[in-house]
This record gives structure tokens, sequence and C-alpha cells, in this order.
């Protein structure tokens, strides 16, 4: 009962409410204000009775406590607009300084800045990992483990004389521990029968790619290798495979059903064809003094018959040189596994992970048991690939001569203007500047058959090749242009990328490519392994003055003849001398990523061929 009166007391002096609020709802509490509040309280105590000194000074410290509260209360409401006008005022001052920046930038830099935004839009794609390691969240962390070390007295040398040897050659080597550049091929610990066997190729010294790269790729460390076209990346990523398979063979030769330790990625079936050659010849020299075993090399691209290599598959496999679409097929058939697969390199890497074939390397990766040692191989890579790489390999090295996408300085590059209508004609004049062999190039599958019509037509020994010819026909034109028999080749891309044909004189671009890395690699079958050869490039008002732009910073790059009417195009971009670092997308000079006509195409062609499910795959 004690209990109960205050109860009552409170509900009869309470301040009638004067809100206009359902009073009948259950939940009901009628707002008081604190003042209120801390009267009715007084109020309350009073009517107990303040007999007591005790309860006076408890109502008296409850007063304060009341009071403290209410000045807290207040003071934080102060600062807390405080901070808000505060903020505001940053936001404004920021605001206004951005404006003020913005004014002073030039138009280049909103530009760059533009192309940043649309390049990190585009950055997010997956890892260039298998879907499984992805979904488990497999990430390596550390390069392999290899058994080769660099001799003594390479090891002796310090981290400057290393450098200073890189600086020779224009190297640039960038990643954590990078192993040291080594000047010859016996050093390299490079087995004798086959550095005699290179001799005899004239091919005596590492070329600056193969010096940073074989020992880098020697020590099981996964690496990007740029260096410009005809300057020998081919032996630089073959020589890690077979003195691998070399290792793997004598610890516990392999017997039917086993292997391969590694396996070569091209994106064409002309280029695996020919990597598969030098690595045939290459093993050849080795075990042909008995020294050393002999390896098997499996060739694995469509339009082939797999029945004429089913003695290899009946040994043990060493090595597969391959065209993805054929690789998968292989692979999900079982013919092989990569259960003990320890080593994937990618020539035209960037091609590879560029156009349709990412998902197809990843499920490539699929295959592999264990993690492998990655090494992606070109002359062009876009940054933008080069970003997607590193994160992609564990602890890479980047090994770069020369700029990437840059031209081969060995090319003389010559362009011209020429009508359309003129150019079959000057095509004849053109062709004399030179001896043969000489290559001609366009984009389009019908001009390539009409010019080798009419240079047929008129005496000249021309072969055609382009990608809708029977692969019987691709071999033929290419073994007849290697072998000397045929004087000209008329290639679509199909042949520009990788192919090393002998002493290429001239080459000649009938139609310039809009993408200027397809004219690197074009020009890039002339000039190879430290000669000379001359391009020849048709451009006329059809020429897109986007490509006209990207060609004129290349010539200029290069040290080349600008000819007048290239030079009088202006860069709207209005950088001086350029953009010399290169659109990240495609590696052109003259434009950034939100007009790059690659950006466009990539996406146009990777919608085709996902249609078409596959005819782009090497397959
Ligand atoms: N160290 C060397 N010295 C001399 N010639 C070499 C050396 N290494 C390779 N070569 C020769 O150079 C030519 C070009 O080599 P390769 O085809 O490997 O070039 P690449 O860099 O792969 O070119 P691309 O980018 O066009 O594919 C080949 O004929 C090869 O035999």
């Amino acid at each position: 009962m004690v209990e109960s009166a205050p109860k009552r007391r409170r509900i009869e002096r309470s301040p009638s409410p004067t809100y206009n609020i359902d009073e009948e709802s259950e939940n009901f509490q009628p707002y008081i204000p604190v003042a209120q509040r801390r009267q009715a309280k007084l109020a309350k105590l009073t009517s107990w009775g303040a007999n007591s000194d005790k309860d006076k000074e408890k109502r008296l410290k409850q007063e304060q406590e009341e009071k403290e509260d209410e000045e807290r209360e207040e003071e934080r409401r102060k600062e807390k607009a405080r901070k808000e006008r505060t903020l505001l005022m940053e936001a404004q001052e920021v605001h206004t300084k951005k404006a003020a920046e913005d004014a002073k930038k030039t138009d280049a830099e909103k530009a760059e800045e533009a192309d940043a935004e649309i390049l990190a839009a585009i950055a997010s794609r997956r890892k260039l990992a298998s879907d499984l390691e992805l979904a488990k969240g497999v990430q390596y962390t550390e390069p392999l483990k290899a058994s080769w070390r660099p001799p003594k007295f390479v090891r002796d040398r310090s981290a400057e004389q290393h450098q200073k040897i890189r600086e020779k050659y224009h190297i640039i080597a960038e990643g954590e521990d990078i192993p040291p550049p080594i000047e010859n091929f016996t050093d390299m610990k490079v087995p004798e029968p086959l550095v005699r066997f290179l001799k005899s190729k004239r091919i005596t010294k590492p070329t600056p790619i193969q010096l940073q790269g074989i020992p880098t790729a020697f020590s099981g460390r996964d690496m990007i290798g740029i260096a410009f076209t005809g300057s020998g990346k081919t032996l630089a990523f073959c020589l890690p495979i077979i003195m691998l398979a070399l290792e793997e063979e004598a610890k516990l030769p392999f017997i039917r059903g086993e292997g391969p330790v590694g396996v070569i990625l091209c994106p064409s079936r002309e280029l695996a064809s020919q990597t598969y050659e030098n690595v045939l010849t290459w093993t050849a020299a080795l075990s042909k003094e008995g020294k050393y075993p002999q390896l098997n090399t499996l060739l694995c691209i469509g339009g082939i018959s797999m029945g004429d290599q089913s003695h290899v598959l009946s040994k043990g496999l060493h090595i597969v040189v391959a065209t993805p679409g054929r690789l998968i097929d292989m692979l999900e058939k079982k013919r092989f596994t990569f259960d003990n697969c320890k080593y994937l390199c990618m020539d035209e890497a960037d091609r590879m992970i560029d156009l349709g074939f990412e998902d197809d390397v990843r499920n490539i990766m699929s295959f592999f048991k264990r993690q492998r040692q990655t090494l992606l191989f070109s002359a062009t890579m876009p940054r933008k690939i080069q970003d997607f790489a590193q994160q992609s390999l564990v602890k890479p090295i980047l090994v770069n001569v020369g700029r990437a996408g840059a031209a081969n300085l060995d090319v003389l590059q010559v362009v011209e203007y020429v009508k359309q209508e003129a150019k079959m004609v000057y095509l004849l004049e053109c062709l004399q500047k030179t001896p043969p062999p000489v290559i001609i190039f366009s984009e389009n599958k019908n001009e390539v058959d009409d010019i080798q019509e009419y240079l047929l037509l008129k005496g000249v020994e021309a072969v055609a090749i382009h990608g809708s010819k029977t692969q019987e026909e691709r071999q033929y034109a290419i073994k007849s242009f290697k072998s000397g028999a045929k004087d000209v080749m008329v290639a679509s891309g199909v042949a520009s990328k990788g192919l090393d044909f002998n002493d290429i004189q001239h080459v000649i671009i009938f139609s310039m490519p809009k993408e200027i890395e397809d004219y690197v690699h074009q020009i890039g079958r002339t000039g190879r392994s430290g000669k000379t050869g001359i391009a020849t490039t048709f451009v006329n008002m059809n020429t897109p003055e986007q490509t006209l732009l990207d060609l004129k910073y290349l010539l200029m790059e290069a040290g080349q003849k600008v000819p007048p009417f290239l030079q009088s195009i202006e860069d709207p971009r209005a950088v001086q001398g350029g953009s010399l670092k290169g659109c990240p997308v495609c590696g052109g000079l003259g434009h950034g990523i939100s007009n790059c006509p690659k950006l466009e195409d990539t996406q146009r062609r990777q919608m085709a061929s996902h249609n078409r499910g596959g005819d782009d795959r090497g397959y």
C-alpha cells in the first residue's frame, strides 16, 4: 500500500496533456518537457514531506544532476550545430577549390581524368585463375621453387652491377627479388649440345629479352615479357620449358599417360605450329648425341588429325604446344591431364587475354591441380592487360625491352598517301622496291583474294592466307612462302602475329589496320633478329584520323620520317609531343580510352565470338 500511494498522487498532480494526439492508443505516452517534468518531480518530493535533512540533501543532489544533464544536452546540441556548420564550410571550400583547379586544367588533363574513370570501370575483370581456385579463394603467395641457380660469379655480383648490365641492354625489370641478367647461354647452364646447335644457327649471344627473361624463368618466377617483334621471345619461353622437362625426365622417366610438364598457348594455329617446330628442333638437338633423353612434344591445334600424333600420346608426354580450343577438347576427353603440369606460357598473351580467349584460359587453368609457373609474352602489352596480368600472377617479374607496343627500330617505316582506286596499280610499282620475299597485308579477306588474283595475273608468284582458307590451304601458303618457292604472300591479320619468316625484305600494308598494335605486329615481320627491313603503308582519306594520329606518334617515337599529310593532323588532346604514355587499352599514342578503336572492337568481337561458340578460339 505504501508503494501505491505516490503512484496515485502522481496521476492526480500530472498536468493535463494539451497535445492533440490520440490518447485512446494503448501505447500513448504524452511528451512532457524537461522543465515541467522537473517541477512535477519537485512537487512530488515536496508532498512526500521533506522532513529529514537526508531527503533534502537527496533532492538537491537529484536537482543538481538533472541540471547538469540538461547543460550537457545543450552543449551537445551546440557542438553538433557547430560541426555541421564546419562541414558545410569545408564542403563549400573543396567545391570552390575543385572548380578553380578544373578551370586551370588543360583539356588534355581533363581527358586523362576521364580516361582513368573509364579504365577503372572496365578494370573490374576476374583474375586469371581457375574457377575452382577463385571459388575456393585459393591464393598462391610465393613463387615456385626451382633447382636452378645462377653461377657463383653471377651471384657474387652486386645489385648495382646487375642493374648496369640491364641498362646496357635497355632492359627494364620490375618486381621483387629480380633474378640477375646473364650475358651468355653457357653461363645460364644451357646444355652444351643445345648451345652448339644455337651457334650453328647464328644464335650466339642472348638478346636482351633472353638475357633477363631466361634466368627469370629458370628461377621459377612468374613473368611478363615484353619486347619488340623479332627480338627472340620464342627461345626465351621455350628454353625454360625444355629445361624443366629434362629435369623431370631425369628424376623419373615419363611413361605412357604421364605428362605434360608444361604447355605453351598460342592464339593461332600457325603460330602454334611454328613454335612446335622450334621446340622439336631444339629438343632433337639435345638428344642427338645421346647425352640427354628424348623429349616428346605434342602439337594440339584445330584442323589437324590428332591421330597422326598418337605415337606421342602412347609415350610419356613432356611438352604441349596448343591453341586454346583444341587443348580444352583434349583435356575434357582426358587424352592427357595437367595433374603434373607446372608451366604455362602464353605467347602473344595480350591477344589471348584481350579477345574471346580469356574464359578459355580460365577454363584451361581449372585443369591444373597445383600452382604453376605462368609466363606471358608479347611485343604489345597495353597497361590494362599488364595490370590485369600482374594481379593474376604470383610476385611476377616484368621484363620490358623498349616501350610496350613500340615499333622495331630496325624497320624503316614509309607511309604513303595512295588513293583507293590507285592502290592496285601502285602495288606493282611498290613491289619493285626490294627483292623478294615480300608480305602484303590487308584487313579484308576479299581484298586479300583480289590482290592475289591481280598479282597472279601480272605474273607474280603469290600465295594468300586468311581465316576463311582451309587448314591445308593455310599450311600450303606458309610452307611454299617459307621455302622460297613463292615470292609474295598476301595475308590478313592471321599471319601477322608472331610468324617468323626468313629475311622478309619488305612488308606492304595495303590497308592500314584500325588498331595500331596490329600495325606494329605487321611491320614486325621484317627487320627481325637484328636485320633491317622496309615497311610501306598505304593510307588515304578512308583511313580514320584517329589511326593516322596513332601512326604519326609511332613514327615520331621511332625517329622515322613523318610525311607532311601526317604532320598536318592536329591532336585534339593538344598534348605537347603526344600522350606518350599510350592508351591503356591499346597502347596507341594518339588517343585516350574514351576514343579507343580497340575498346569498341574488343567488345564487338567478344560478343561475336560468344555467339559463334568458338570459331575464334584457334580451334
Ligand atoms: N639470340 C639470338 N640471336 C640471333 N637471332 C636470334 C636469337 N634468338 C632468336 N633469334 C632469331 O630471331 C628470329 C625472331 O625470333 P622470334 O620469332 O622468337 O621473335 P619474337 O620476339 O617472338 O617476335 P614476334 O613478336 O614477332 O613474335 C628467329 O628467327 C630466331 O631464330
